[in-house]
């Protein structure tokens, strides 16, 4: 692999930019365990720096028409389409996450969300309202401001790409900050949309772990604050963003079902649950890990699953045969094998795999595990790793409630033929993104998000652009002004 590393670990105000101040933040290559990069975090003057391009930039840039903007963010999709090797193999790098997979579902995605916004950015417009007497009011749809995106380390991409497209689209400015993790993607990123066009300052990029993060978020020159984390890290920054007033985002965690009818197409159902739980190492914030098999089809279903884990090819990410890479670090090697541990522990039957495979790098085997019930903590907490678990259920009723038994409500899925079942059961699902028949797709025209304890807010289609702009009513009066004195 070739790709171009970035040159300083900061992208503010178009240029990048280096912090001796801040201190050492090493990028650990997930498949071998070395370190490939060494940045520095921002310190107090480089968050300052950024924080102060983010609000310079933004009369130019909210004075442009929306097509103007757009046609910068189309500009720079087609950019990212063109790097898209490069890209997918920084992201491997970052990540671990297989060039096979990165190939598709990273830079891909980003510049899907860059072209959508893109053309929204034309369309955003207000109301006419007519009112008695002939008076009326028009609507402005405004931007908010400066915002703050803070990512989380499995789609740095294409997280940052979610966020940033949509409140480019509306005319704010934003200053970006990657996971700590992997924070190799994003400058880029920022270098892609200048090269585009974008004007100096209306998006920034600054490293740093939690504390970088909240210092950002807690700014009285932001207006926004849109995360996507885990659940504790969300109570703490709607917190901090409710004290202040500022408006939020929350992309949080999952405890996802995914609910299979014993008239399901087995197959389908099994391939879903293979995406939805071991897709980037089970490292994905919607996976449905939680897999409610209807007692009819339940060994059928565990069988088949354990059959086609035999096709993971496990290995070297860089290679584009692998299909199953490591995980990002060794500590959240650790969480998922420690989930294993107290799963066994607890009782559950695990089927296979669940251990740490010998040699460099965070690899472990991915694990399925039966008679699982629903007051054990493999069932209850996030796992973020390939971690999946196997339920049996009788009825309907019962599996919608156990479904909903969770503090969660990212996602769900229901398997079966019979569509106004699927209706019915999608519809008394707790759950802010649901499919039928499939799993996992997220395509930049269907708005994603979460309830209950999953999040607050919208990323992707129209949705999203509610959550990056805010409207200014105006009345305008036809006619004389009465007064009572
Ligand atoms: N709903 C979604 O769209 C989505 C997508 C991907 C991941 N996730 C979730 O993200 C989690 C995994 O990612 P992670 O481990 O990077 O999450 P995390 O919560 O540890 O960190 C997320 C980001 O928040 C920053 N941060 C940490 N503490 C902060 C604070 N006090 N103030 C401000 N910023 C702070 C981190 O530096 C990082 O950039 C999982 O729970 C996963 O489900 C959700």
């Amino acid at each position: 692999m070739t790709a171009p590393l970035p040159k300083a670990s900061h992208y503010i105000n178009g240029a990048w930019h280096d912090d001796p101040a801040g201190d050492p933040l090493p990028v650990v290559f997930p498949a071998t365990g070395e370190t490939v990069a060494t940045l520095t975090t921002a310190s107090p003057a480089t968050r300052d720096a950024a924080l102060d391009a983010a609000r310079a930039a933004l009369p130019g840039w909210r004075a442009m028409t929306g097509s103007e903007r757009g046609r910068i963010l189309r500009r720079a999709a087609d950019l990212l389409r063109d790097r898209n090797r490069a890209m997918s193999e920084l992201e491997t790098l970052d990540t671990g996450k297989p060039l096979q997979e990165t190939l598709v579902a990273d830079a891909a995605s980003g510049a899907d969300a860059l072209e959508y916004f893109g053309a929204v950015a034309a369309g955003l417009s207000g109301e006419h309202i007519p009112l008695p007497g002939g008076d009326w009011a028009y609507t402005v749809r405004e931007p908010l401001g400066v915002c703050v995106g803070l990512g989380a380390w499995n789609y740095p991409t294409q997280i940052a790409c979610w966020k940033a497209a949509p409140a480019l689209a509306c005319g704010n400015t934003m200053v970006f900050k990657p996971s700590e993790t992997t924070p190799l993607c994003t400058p880029m990123l920022a270098e892609i949309l200048t090269e585009a066009g974008l004007p100096p300052g209306v998006f920034n990029v600054v490293q740093g772990r939690g504390d970088v993060g909240a210092a950002l978020s807690t700014d009285p020159r932001v207006a926004k604050v849109s995360l996507t984390g885990s659940v504790p890290t969300g109570r703490k920054v709607y917190a901090a963003a409710g004290e202040r007033m500022k408006h939020v985002t929350m992309e949080l965690g999952g405890k996802s079902p995914m609910i299979v009818f014993d008239d399901a197409d087995l197959d389908d159902a099994v391939s879903a649950a293979i995406n939805g739980n071991f897709y980037s190492s089970g490292q994905i914030c919607s996976n449905g890990t939680r897999l409610f098999v209807q007692s009819g089809l339940h060994d059928a279903f565990v069988d088949r699953l354990c059959e086609r884990l035999k096709g993971a090819v496990i290995g070297d990410p860089r290679n584009e045969a692998t299909n199953f890479g490591p995980m990002v670090s060794a500590a959240q090697r650790d969480i998922a094998l420690g989930y294993v541990a107290k799963g066994i522990a607890e009782g559950a039957r695990l089927v296979t795999g669940g251990a740490a495979i010998d040699g460099p790098g965070f690899f472990m085997q991915p694990a399925i595990f039966a008679d699982v019930t629903d007051d054990m903590t493999i069932a209850r907490e996030e796992i973020f790793g390939p971690v999946a678990t196997v339920f049996s259920f009788e009825t309907e009723a019962e599996a919608l409630a156990r479904a909903n038994a969770t503090a969660f409500g990212l996602a769900g899925a229901v398997f079966t033929r019979d569509l106004a079942r699927a209706h019915r059961v999608v519809a008394g699902l707790e759950a802010g993104t649901c499919w039928i028949n499939t799993y996992n797709l997220t395509p930049v025209e269907m708005p994603f998000g979460g309830v209950k304890d999953s999040g607050v807010g919208r990323e992707n289609g129209s949705a999203a652009i509610e959550h990056y702009s805010q409207l200014k009513s105006v009345y305008v009066a036809m006619n004389g002004v009465e007064a009572p004195f």
